[in-house]
């Protein structure tokens, strides 16, 4: 029997940020486009630190790292949309992962807005539109929760999940039983 390679911190919080990041990959996440529009101007970035905290009231949470240069703008909004990407948004992932211009994000999708303004994805699988309710810092990044004021499904939807590092597409249709 082959033996896991076990990384253990007991006493010391001695877990090292790469290997942490390499247990982290493990976790197979759900692919969102976070949007914002507002006094600050339109901003947006991928994101898979994105998760339910209570439907009472409809509150999620996004991660966002404050040294991403999207960081002032959604501060400053107040307000967001998570876009949860469907399979053949792949490439609006990568483009909205970092190094790009707000431009040329924007540009490579349709958007229309819900209740908040903030930008909501044509052909998204979900979009919650947001308001920001709190904000807690934890190390580099800050931990939005999100009262959400709105939300659009699109049904039959395709999934995209990123896990290892790598996309993969997510097919809706009902297992054979
Ligand atoms: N939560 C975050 O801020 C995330 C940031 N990223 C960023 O996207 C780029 C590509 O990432 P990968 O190819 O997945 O390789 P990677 O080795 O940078 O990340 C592996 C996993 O570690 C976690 N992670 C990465 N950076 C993190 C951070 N700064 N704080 C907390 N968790 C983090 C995520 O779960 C990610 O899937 C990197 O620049 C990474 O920092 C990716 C996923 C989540
Ligand atoms: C698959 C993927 C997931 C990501 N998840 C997050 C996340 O949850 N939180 C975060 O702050 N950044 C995350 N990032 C990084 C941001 O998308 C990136 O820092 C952001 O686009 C800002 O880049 P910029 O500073 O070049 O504008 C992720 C990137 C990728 C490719």
């Amino acid at each position: 029997m082959q033996l896991a390679h076990v990384i253990t911190s007991v006493i010391e919080p001695t877990v090292l940020k790469q290997d942490y990041r390499d247990a982290m990959a493990r976790l197979g996440a759900a692919v969102n486009v976070i949007t914002t529009d507002g006094p600050q101007g339109r901003a947006g970035f991928t994101a898979t630190a994105v998760c339910s905290v209570t439907d009472e009231p409809p509150t999620l949470l996004v991660c966002l790292n404050r040294s991403a240069s999207v960081y002032p703008v959604f501060k400053a909004n107040g307000t967001l949309c998570v876009n949860t990407l469907s399979s053949e948004h792949r490439a609006l992932s990568t483009l909205f992962g970092g190094k790009t211009t707000m431009e040329e994000r924007f540009i490579a999708a349709q958007w229309h807005t819900l209740v908040t303004g903030s930008p909501a994805l044509d052909g998204a699988a979900v979009s919650f539109d947001c308001r920001i309710s709190a904000v807690n810092t934890v190390g580099t990044h800050d931990v939005l929760l999100c009262e959400v004021v709105a939300i659009e499904r699109r049904e039959n939807a395709g999934g995209l999940i990123y896990f290892n590092r790598v996309y993969h597409d997510l097919c809706n249709e009902p297992a054979e039983a």
